[in-house]
């Protein structure tokens, strides 16, 4: 990389290969936060995707070769069915003066590099909740600009690739984890006689509140749960019926095949 020149942050042009709900989560919460403007940011979708793109003010063309030849960050936000295919496609095109990064699941570095035939590229695994600029995204290497990119939408961690699967299974499946139990929650509150939208509120905020308080005090979640449980109270009550129902092994176990599943899609 010593022969490249850095691309300038003030200028830089994003360019999404895939206008999914990921790429679409990474550029409104870029955009959002101030530090990119919407005309720096492009895509490609000829379907209703293009609308939604537009709406918050991103330039979408027609073609993934036009996003490639007019940006200087290319984010291939593909499904991993697809993205070897999608980069041989466009590998006539991709400059060594542009950064690729990928936020592919499961698809290794060393095979998007050999398909680009091009060594500057990155893997991301970010977040849906980067659209709220609280995004976890684990970076292989923590160059100035991803981390400007996305430090914009939440918090960067450089690790080793031989972890992302793992990553992966937590952080990125994990919001889909914690929707489901804020449903299940809320079902749980109207079950007890609660309005839906107040018990829907009530769940989110709580949530929201738990994990605010996880990040901030620094405490171990074991001791934030027992300063909520009162002796013969009632979330002791609620703990028990939890626990008999293996609650932290199912938790566990998510993560584990969703990490399992991660390793299978790098094998297709
Ligand atoms: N969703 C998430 O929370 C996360 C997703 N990821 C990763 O992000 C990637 C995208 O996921 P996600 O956004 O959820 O998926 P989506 O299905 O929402 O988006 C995929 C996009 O790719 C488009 N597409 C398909 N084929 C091509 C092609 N040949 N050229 C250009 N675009 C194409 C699709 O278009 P069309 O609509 O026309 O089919 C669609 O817009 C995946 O690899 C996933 O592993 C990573 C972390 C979290
Ligand atoms: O479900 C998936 O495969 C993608 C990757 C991580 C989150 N969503």
């Amino acid at each position: 990389m010593a022969n490249i020149m850095p691309i300038s942050t003030e200028s830089c042009k994003i360019g999404f290969i895939g206008a999914g709900k990921m790429a679409e989560s990474i550029a409104r919460g870029v955009i959002n936060s101030g530090v990119f403007p919407a005309s720096n940011v492009r895509t490609a979708h000829l379907g209703q995707r293009r609308t939604v793109f537009e709406s918050f003010g991103t330039k979408v063309f027609d073609q993934n070769s036009q996003v490639v030849q007019d940006s200087d960050v290319v984010i291939f936000s593909v499904k991993p069915q697809v993205v070897k295919d999608v980069v041989l496609q466009l590998r006539p095109l991709l400059s060594e003066k542009q950064l690729l990064v990928s936020v592919v699941a499961g698809v290794k570095l060393k095979d998007l590099q050999e398909w680009a035939g091009h060594s500057r590229f990155i893997r991301v695994m970010p977040n849906t909740p980067a659209a709220v600029g609280v995004a976890a995204s684990a970076t292989k290497e923590d160059g100035e600009l991803i981390s400007k990119l996305f430090g914009a939408i939440g918090k960067v961690w450089t690790t080793q690739e031989k972890l992302f699967d793992a990553i992966t299974g937590l952080s990125a499946s994990g919001p889909a984890y914690i929707f489901l139990a804020i449903e299940a929650l809320a079902d749980g509150g109207v079950a007890a006689g609660l309005p839906r939208e107040l018990s829907l509120g009530l769940a989110s905020q709580m949530v929201l509140g738990a994990a605010s308080m996880a990040v901030s005090t620094g405490k171990h979640p074991g001791q934030l749960k027992d300063d909520v449980a009162s002796p013969g109270g009632t979330t002791i009550a609620g703990i028990h019926e939890l626990e008999k129902a293996g609650f932290r092994g199912i938790l566990m176990n998510a993560v584990v095949a969703a990490a399992k599943r991660g390793q299978e899609l790098s094998k297709n």
